[in-house]
């Protein structure tokens, strides 16, 4: 019976959203730019790396074809033609450019409500939440309370923080509540027990998660955010292709950032890990032991949280070269009739404007052993992504969506 090896690579869009001028990100490409600017000799810093981007390994499985399908440009370094599997671009329905919109969407559930948000004031959270949420955590008060990049706001309270005892309290153009509290100072479980207080009292705003953002370190010049980032996210709207697979008794083993993303929902197996080489230890192991009919779904968060949002270029274009540099190890695990597909959740092209997302469409590769090369065009909903592993592992189509593997011969 076969498997599924789903990777999302955080935030890595390849522009050419129709509706990206909508969310002020007509033009946004975060793969494209990045090889741009690693073409033009700006992707380097010395002690990491230095000139064209190079992603051989995705590229073969259509990494260049799709940018080149979702904007009309190839981007330098990489090709036009694919080696082996399928390849298309993703388009995502929901209308929210976050982490919850793009993985339900992949798991065959696209959002169909508004997500609450809050605005681009000071403050920006309103002042009777603030207050319950003190007299109910016990708190002298919080700090922050705008829009604001999370490295910058520890730089900018952690010290204070740590005097008060007051959290940062942030936010983004995304529905999130963010709070950075200092480790031990604070404390770790304290943090996790004040996210569940915040998440009852935005829950009903429709924000999508509340976000702890432990950080370690003495002074501003040092603070440093720590792996143990937890997310208190609201539940999908129905269940998604992991609950339908769960419920058929398969095994669905989320790694990463996965289980909080979905709140649990549908997973069978949690596997925490930070960073991605401990991400794709994780994924080799499980692709180890997994049996026949299961899911692995691992979220690679590091493009999006580390180089993205902080407009990192060379870490990013590091980053991707490091993620492709692993992927004949899961290649080489694969069975005969195991499916691979590598997609992305949203973009976060790390030479626009500002620190947040960007509406993009987004790649999707698949391989497997048992495929011949062919292409899947450009798909009107990210859902097409799950109903294709739905598909591919025989169970019931959902509601949404229509498998990318509909008409296409296998090679067998
Ligand atoms: O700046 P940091 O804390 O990384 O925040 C980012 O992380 C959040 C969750 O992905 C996004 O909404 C964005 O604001
Ligand atoms: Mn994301
Ligand atoms: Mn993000």
């Amino acid at each position: 019976m076969p498997r599924a090896i789903l990777l999302i690579l955080d935030s890595v869009g390849i522009g050419g959203a129709p509706d990206a001028a909508a969310y002020g990100d007509a033009g946004a490409d975060t793969v494209g730019h990045i090889a741009e600017a690693c073409a033009a000799g700006k992707g380097g810093q010395a002690e990491l790396r230095s000139g064209p981007l190079a992603v051989p390994n995705l590229d073969a499985l259509g990494l260049g074809a799709a940018v080149k399908l979702s904007t009309g440009r190839l981007p330098p370094g990489l090709s036009a033609t694919p080696r082996a599997g399928l390849f298309g671009v993703g388009r995502e329905v929901s209308k929210g450019k976050d982490t919850p919109s793009g993985h339900w969407e992949i798991a065959g559930v696209p959002v169909p409500f508004e997500w609450g948000y809050f605005p681009k004031t000071v403050p920006a959270f309103p002042d009777e939440m603030i207050a319950a949420i003190c007299a109910e955590a016990g708190l002298p008060g919080i700090l922050g309370n705008a829009h604001a990049s999370g490295t910058e706001v520890i730089e900018q309270y952690g010290e204070e923080s740590i005097r008060t005892g007051k959290p940062i309290c942030y936010t983004s153009v995304d529905s999130v509540f963010q709070i950075a509290a200092h480790e031990g100072h604070f404390g770790l479980q304290r943090l996790y027990d004040l996210c569940e207080i915040v998440f009852r009292h935005t829950a009903p705003l429709n924000i999508g998660r509340v976000i702890a953002r432990p950080f370690l370190g003495e002074t501003a010049g040092a603070f440093k955010r720590t792996g143990n980032r937890r997310d208190f996210a609201i539940s999908p709207p129905e269940p998604t292709l992991l609950d339908r697979l769960k419920g058929e008794g398969r095994q669905v083993f989320a790694i990463g950032k996965i289980s909080d993303i979905f709140a649990g929902h549908g997973v069978t197996h949690k596997i925490k890990a930070s960073g991605l080489t401990a991400l794709y230890d994780a994924t080799l192991e499980t692709l180890d032991m997994m049996p026949d009919g299961a899911l692995v779904m691992t979220n690679f968060v590091d493009f999006d949280s580390e180089y993205g949002h902080r407009r990192d270029v060379p870490g990013y274009a590091a980053a991707l070269e490091y993620f492709d540099s692993r992927l004949p190890e899961v290649i080489a695990r694969l069975r005969h009739d195991d499916l691979l597909v590598l997609t992305a959740d949203h973009g976060n092209d790390p030479t626009w404007t500002g620190t947040d997302h960007t509406r993009e469409q987004v790649p999707i590769l698949v391989f497997s052993p048992a495929l011949a090369k062919g292409e899947i065009g450009i798909r009107p909903s990210l859902a097409d992504i799950g109903e294709g592993i739905a598909h591919w592992l025989g169970i019931a189509p959902g509601r949404h969506g229509k498998s990318f593997l509909s008409g296409l011969a296998a090679a067998e």
